[in-house]
C-alpha cells in the first residue's frame, strides 16, 4: 500500500519570500512522523499546505492516493484529516463537554441550530460520552476549560482533533509552553493513541521527538534536508553539527 500522505515537489512563496522549496515527504499509515527544524524553517507553512489553510504555489499533496492540494480544509477533514494549532483554539468559558460537543457537531453535515438545545443532539451526545471516556476527561466534563491546567487544555485540544475519527492528525508544537511534568503526560498520552491513527507532529523538544518518533523529517530553510528513522537522523554528521551542537532546535 502507498503512503497515507505524500507531499510532492511542494513550493510555497509569500510574494518574494520562498518559504517551502521543492519539499518531498511521505507519511506511512500508523506512523508517528515528527518534523523538526529551526524557527522560521517553514514547518507551520508546510502544515497549512497539507491541511488546506494555505494553497501551495506549486506541487502536489496526496492523501489516501488522491490529490487534495486544491481542496478546502473542510473537505480534507471529511476525508479523515484533523489538526491542532500552535496556540489554543478552545472556548475557554465553556465546559470541557461543551467544547467536545461543538467539535463533534462541527464535523456533522447538519447545520447548527442555535434554537435547539445542545443536549438534543442524541448521536452527538453519545459520541461525546465515548470521546470523554476514551481519553480520560469524563470526570472533568463539567469543568470550565479555564479551570484546567495549561497541559490539560493542550491535551483537550488533541482530544477535540481526535473526536472526528481521523486517520491523520497534525499536531503543531503540542508541548510548547508545557512544564516538564505536563510534557511527560503528553508523551504518555501520545503512546496511548491507537496505530490506526497516523500522527504528523511538529516538535522542538528533542527528548519528546526521540521518545515518540518512528520517522523524522528535518526541514531547514524550507528544504526537507532528510527523512529517516530517529537513529539515522541522530547519526547524520550534518544534523549533529547544525542542530545538536548549536542547540538550534531549542526555542
Ligand atoms: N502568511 C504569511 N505571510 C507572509 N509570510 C509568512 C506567512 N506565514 C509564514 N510566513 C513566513 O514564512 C517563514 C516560515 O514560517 P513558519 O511559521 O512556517 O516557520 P516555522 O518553521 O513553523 O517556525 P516556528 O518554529 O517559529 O513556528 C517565516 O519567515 C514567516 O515569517
Amino acid at each position: 500500500m502507498n503512503a497515507l500522505l505524500k507531499v510532492s515537489d511542494l513550493n510555497k512563496s509569500f510574494k518574494a519570500l520562498h518559504v517551502l522549496k521543492n519539499v518531498n515527504m511521505e507519511v506511512e499509515n500508523g506512523e508517528r512522523h515528527v518534523i523538526i527544524g529551526p524557527n522560521g524553517a517553514g514547518k507551520t507553512t508546510l502544515f497549512n499546505c497539507i491541511y488546506g489553510t494555505l494553497t501551495p504555489t506549486s506541487g502536489m499533496v496526496y492523501f489516501k492516493d488522491k490529490p487534495i492540494h486544491d481542496e478546502e480544509s473542510y473537505k480534507r477533514v471529511k476525508k479523515g484529516m484533523s489538526r491542532t494549532f500552535q496556540k489554543n483554539n478552545l472556548f475557554e468559558d465553556l465546559t470541557v463537554e461543551e467544547n467536545v460537543h461543538l467539535a463533534i457537531l462541527g464535523n456533522k453535515d447538519y447545520k447548527f441550530n442555535p434554537l435547539k438545545p445542545l443536549l438534543q443532539y442524541k448521536d452527538v451526545n453519545e459520541k461525546k460520552v465515548e470521546v470523554l471516556e476514551e481519553w480520560g476527561m469524563y470526570a472533568r466534563r463539567k469543568w470550565l476549560v479555564n479551570q484546567l491546567s495549561y497541559g490539560e487544555q493542550r491535551l483537550l485540544e488533541i482530544i477535540l482533533a481526535l473526536s472526528s475519527n481521523p486517520t491523520l492528525v497534525l499536531l503543531d508544537e503540542p508541548t510548547s509552553g508545557m512544564s516538564p511534568s505536563e510534557t511527560s503526560q503528553f508523551t504518555n498520552f501520545i503512546k496511548k493513541i491507537p496505530r490506526d491513527i497516523t500522527l504528523l507532529i511538529i516538535e522542538h523538544d528533542m527528548e519528546v521527538v526521540f521518545s515518540i518518533a518512528d520517522k523524522i523529517t528535518v526541514l531547514h530553510h524550507g528544504e526537507a534536508l532528510l527523512s529517516g528513522d530517529p537513529e539515522s537522523v541522530r547519526g547524520e554528521q550534518m544534523i549533529q553539527e547544525i542542530y545538536f551542537g548549536g542547540g538550534a532546535l531549542s526555542k
